[in-house]
């Protein structure tokens, strides 16, 4: 049994829109998933059915196995944490630590055991100083790190992550980026995140899904997706700019193997050029 899947989901929105369409979608446990795909393409809209947010038009959510109903959504939602593309939508408390210690204490934990995944959430994150600040105070990498504090502390066996570097600046993203690999490491368990960077996928996912107006257009490894430019070209993203250039050397002869992220590619130039054994 899979901890997430989808089977048929379609999501049609007021005034006719189909956002979703006959989704089929698998999470098993342990890995990490990037949806992308253009502006549009209905990968927020995914993810808000993963936890209950969204009911389908037709076709079925199946939470370890279960549809999602009234009598299971809390467990659901301890099951499943989302965190939102937009940090505003989900911090509202006036304090960080007020903040990350909601989920907990909804969910009826002690005082101590609330204390404990406040402390090890904030950690995690790294906000451990930023406990008594106010966070609508706070920059937008800040924010999107107090909303995933939050959501951690509620100790999920998937973590949803919409858009996570969005908003971020460069030193943001690489924090984010390697929280990501470390906490999917360090806890072994599933991560799903969506994003329209190709590169963020390459650093990141075991598997990739390609959405494009409501439909997954292809589906595989990293290598598998990056070996399809066109289709790529053809939903508006694009193959990131150092596997595209060893692709162009590879069809102008270079004896030189393919690299998807910088580490891989620093490594295919210096094998091809003698540096390395
Ligand atoms: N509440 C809503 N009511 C009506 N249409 C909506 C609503 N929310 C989203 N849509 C539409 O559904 C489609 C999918 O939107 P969604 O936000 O899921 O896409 P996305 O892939 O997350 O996009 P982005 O990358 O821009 O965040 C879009 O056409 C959007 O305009």
């Amino acid at each position: 049994m899979h901890i997430l899947e989808t089977q048929h989901l379609c999501h049609t929105y007021k005034g006719n829109i189909d956002a979703l369409r006959n989704i089929s979608f698998v999470a098993p446990r342990n890995i990490r998933i990037a949806i992308i795909g253009p502006n549009g393409a209905g990968k927020s809209t995914l993810f808000k059915h993963f936890n209950g947010v969204l009911k389908p038009t037709s076709g079925k959510i199946l939470v370890r196995g279960e549809q999602i109903t009234k009598e299971n959504i809390r467990e659901v939602r301890k099951t499943i944490g989302l965190v939102f593309q937009n940090p505003d939508d989900q911090i509202f408390s006036p304090t960080v630590e007020q903040d990350v210690a909601f989920g907990p204490m909804n969910i009826g934990l002690d005082e101590e055991s609330v204390r404990h995944r406040v402390n090890e959430a904030l950690k995690i994150v790294g906000l451990e100083e930023y406990r008594t600040r106010v966070p609508h105070h706070l920059s937008g990498g800040e924010k999107k790190r107090v909303a995933i504090a939050g959501i951690i502390a509620m100790e999920p066996q998937v973590l949803v992550l919409d858009e996570p570097t969005a908003g971020l600046d460069p030193q943001g993203i690489r924090e984010i980026t390697r929280f990501i690999r470390n906490f999917s490491d360090t806890y072994g368990m599933t991560v799903i995140f969506s994003t329209h960077s190709l590169s963020l996928a390459a650093e990141l996912a075991d598997y990739i899904y390609v959405m494009n107006r409501g439909e997954f257009v292809a589906e595989g490894t990293v290598s598998e997706i990056f070996s399809k430019p066109d289709l790529l070209t053809s939903v508006r993203l694009d193959v990131p700019v150092l596997p595209k250039l060893i692709s162009s050397l590879q069809n102008q002869g270079v004896n030189i193997e393919m690299g998807y992220t910088y580490d891989q590619a620093e490594k295919s130039f210096l094998k091809a050029f003698g540096k390395m054994a």
